[in-house]
């Protein structure tokens, strides 16, 4: 169902002030510095926090003013929030249970989803008994299972180390498609966050939005500090092929594919401009990585400790001010990036409108030397 949301809120001082909309089937994920106002704005969708002055639409029903268990509201917060007594199958089941079915038809739909998140064979555990990661997928088949209509994810991935993250995010790319009717909104300080799983973005500051749209476009061409600061990332759009990318162009960007990409299906390559080496145009390189661009240097700005150099390519690396004065580079200056395979990410694209004009600019120059 659609969710249409004008939401007016005061907590102390801070004031929220923002409007936005999520088509069934789509995720929004909202954007932001700390104190900017996600939790705010979650809080008033989920019916934990009363906004001064909110109409907030789900499909016909009005949410405003309902308590929180009639909502169809699922939540998935970091912290699993597990009922420590009960075992993963009866956690899963709960929801149903209190949506109203009987107690073997809860454990039939917990069965499902348990299965549905690779966690079947936990389902007589108790949560302590379960990894950090193992306690998320039951916590995703639990929000599931009540079949909420608005689904909010409060950053779900946070408390996840670095192993079980890509692993949880895959998942939730893979259940958040399987139900074509449900919006979604997700709170995230990750723009890989945003980039696997959702179609849109807004960015919150100070409790107003300040930027949004589709997610490629916002985080390829960001208009704000805070967003070209979380999303400093490279993106290459193309077509997912064996051993990574295709563009456009027809240019192989060799990376690692990501669990659930399909092949021949869009996607896009992304990688942090610290993964990038910069090679002063034409000299041969030791090592040799597959990924080796032709590029002009058209800007270097300050980016904390380093220099983030922008290119032709669409494409930027951060580097020491030491070597950007020993490779003399300066506006114009011709140079070969490499990037190494293993730290480019293959993505399946999210949809929406593909390819985004901006991303269009993430041209790559062809080097017949690679
Ligand atoms: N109970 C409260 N009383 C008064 N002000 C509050 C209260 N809770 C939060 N605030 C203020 O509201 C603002 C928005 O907080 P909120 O938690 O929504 O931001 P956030 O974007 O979720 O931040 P973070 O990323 O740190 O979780 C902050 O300035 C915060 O200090």
């Amino acid at each position: 169902m659609t969710l249409r949301a004008e939401i007016e809120l005061t907590r102390g001082t801070f004031d929220l002030s923002v409007d936005f909309k999520v088509p069934a089937g789509s995720v929004l994920a909202i954007l932001g510095p700390n104190g900017s106002g996600k939790s705010s704005l979650l809080g008033s969708l989920s019916g934990l926090l009363r906004p001064r002055r909110a109409k907030i639409r789900l499909g016909e029903k009005d949410l405003h003013g309902l308590p929180p268990h009639d909502r169809s509201v699922g939540l998935l917060s970091q912290d699993p929030l597990l009922f420590p007594h009960l075992s993963v199958l009866d956690n899963v089941a709960f929801s149903p249970r209190s949506k109203g079915a009987g107690r073997a038809g809860a454990r039939e739909i917990a069965r499902r989803w348990l299965a549905e998140v690779d966690a079947a064979q936990f389902e007589k555990r108790k949560p302590a008994q379960l990894s950090g990661g193992q306690a998320q997928r039951v916590a995703i088949a639990r929000a599931l299972a009540g079949e909420p209509d608005l689904l909010l994810l409060d950053e779900p991935m946070a408390a996840l180390d670095v192993d079980a993250a890509p692993a949880i995010r895959g998942l939730l790319r893979r259940v958040l498609g399987l139900q074509r009717k449900r919006a979604t909104v997700l709170v995230t300080h990750d723009p890989l966050d945003a980039l696997a799983l959702a179609d849109h973005v807004l960015v919150l500051t100070d409790g107003r939005a300040v930027e949004r749209g589709p997610t490629r476009e916002v985080l390829a061409a960001p208009r704000t500090a805070f967003t070209a600061r979380i999303a400093g990332l490279n993106l290459i759009a193309g077509i997912a092929v064996g051993g990574g990318l295709r563009t456009e162009a027809g240019r192989l960007i060799a990376g690692m594919l990501a669990e659930d990409t399909t092949m021949g299906g869009p996607a896009v390559a992304v990688f942090a401009p610290n993964a990038v080496a910069v090679y002063p145009g034409g000299e041969a390189h030791p090592g040799s990585p597959r990924n080796t661009i032709a590029a002009a240097v058209t800007a270097l700005e300050p980016h904390g400790p380093v220099i983030r150099l922008r290119t032709d390519a669409g494409l930027a690396a951060d580097l020491t001010p030491a070597a950007v004065a020993d490779l003399r580079l300066e506006p114009g200056t011709p140079v070969r990036l490499d990037i190494k395979a293993t730290t480019v990410t293959v993505y399946p694209a999210t949809a929406g409108p593909s390819p985004s004009p901006s991303t269009e600019t993430l041209r790559v120059t062809d080097n017949p030397g690679t």
